[in-house]
């Protein structure tokens, strides 16, 4: 599971995105910048998989999902072909946006980026030692697991600060092909739907195995995954 999320098809999207690229610049003579842009933006986020890639063992495909049709082909197929849907999109048929539209598609970016990055982080230091000098300003609630539930930092924000920052990525991928076709918006529209149900489904397994401190931690952060939404 660890190999395949990781490598095949993380490195087969970023290796896609850069024959377009390629195919771009032999085309044009120059590197078109939301497509430049896309491409360092979604390398960036293969990077930072590889990267933080021990960040991998807390998350819910390692944890608790099987290694049955939908990690096997999401793996190997879906993400290496489908993901590189805005870039082949920006490849085919130009890019147009003003600078002043760029520059606020990249600050969109790495706000997702920083919600991303460190709310996984914060999770991930915190199981692998819940007694990191780092994390002790963290407000806690204990289960009868032994394990305890964040609830304040970026766990505090909302019960999916991780999936809102990812859902913030996505949008700003789609943003930099412009509006003329809805078709580069499919990502962000399936990303949210995948997210939305993986929440219900992560939340019903932890409230089985939390019970009463589960509830506790969803009375105090209301929200799921976008702050005073929903
Ligand atoms: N690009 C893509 O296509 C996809 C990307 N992702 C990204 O992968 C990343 C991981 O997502 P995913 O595995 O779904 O979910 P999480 O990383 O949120 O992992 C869920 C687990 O974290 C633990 N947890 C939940 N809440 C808390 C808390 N308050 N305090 C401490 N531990 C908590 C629980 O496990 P326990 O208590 O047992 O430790 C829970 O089962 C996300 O950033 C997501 O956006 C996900 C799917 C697709
Ligand atoms: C409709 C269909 C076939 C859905 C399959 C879903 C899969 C594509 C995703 C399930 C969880 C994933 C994760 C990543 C990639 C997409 C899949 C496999 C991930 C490796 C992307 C990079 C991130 O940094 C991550 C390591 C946190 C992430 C883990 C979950």
């Amino acid at each position: 599971k660890f190999f395949c999320e990781l490598r095949p098809g993380l490195i087969g999207w970023l290796m896609i995105n850069l024959v377009f690229l390629t195919e771009a610049y032999q085309k044009t003579g120059t590197f078109p910048p939301a497509l430049t842009m896309v491409v360092a933006f979604q390398a960036l986020y293969v990077a930072d998989a590889l990267w933080f890639e021990d960040a991998i063992l807390t998350t819910m495909d390692i944890i608790t999902d099987g290694f049955g049709f939908m990690l096997v082909f999401g793996d190997l197929v879906w993400v290496p072909f489908l993901y590189c849907l805005q870039t082949r999109f920006l490849q085919e048929h130009g890019d147009s946006l003003p600078w002043y539209c760029l520059a606020g598609i990249a600050i969109l970016n790495m706000v997702g980026y920083t919600i991303f990055r460190g709310s996984n982080s914060q999770k991930n230091e915190f199981r692998k030692n819940p007694y990191n000098p780092e994390l002790a300003h963290l407000e806690t609630i204990p289960t009868s697991t032994g394990k305890k539930l964040l609830v304040s930092g970026w766990w505090g924000m909302c019960r999916k600060p991780n999936y809102f920052g990812d859902i913030l990525m996505a949008l700003s991928w789609s943003l930099a092909c412009g509006s003329s076709t809805p078709l580069p918006y499919f990502y962000p529209v399936y990303f949210t739907i995948l997210l939305v149900h993986r929440e219900m489904r992560d939340s019903e397994h932890c409230a089985k195995k939390y019970k009463a401190s589960w509830d506790r931690y969803c009375e105090r952060v209301k929200y799921r995954i976008c702050p005073l939404v929903y």
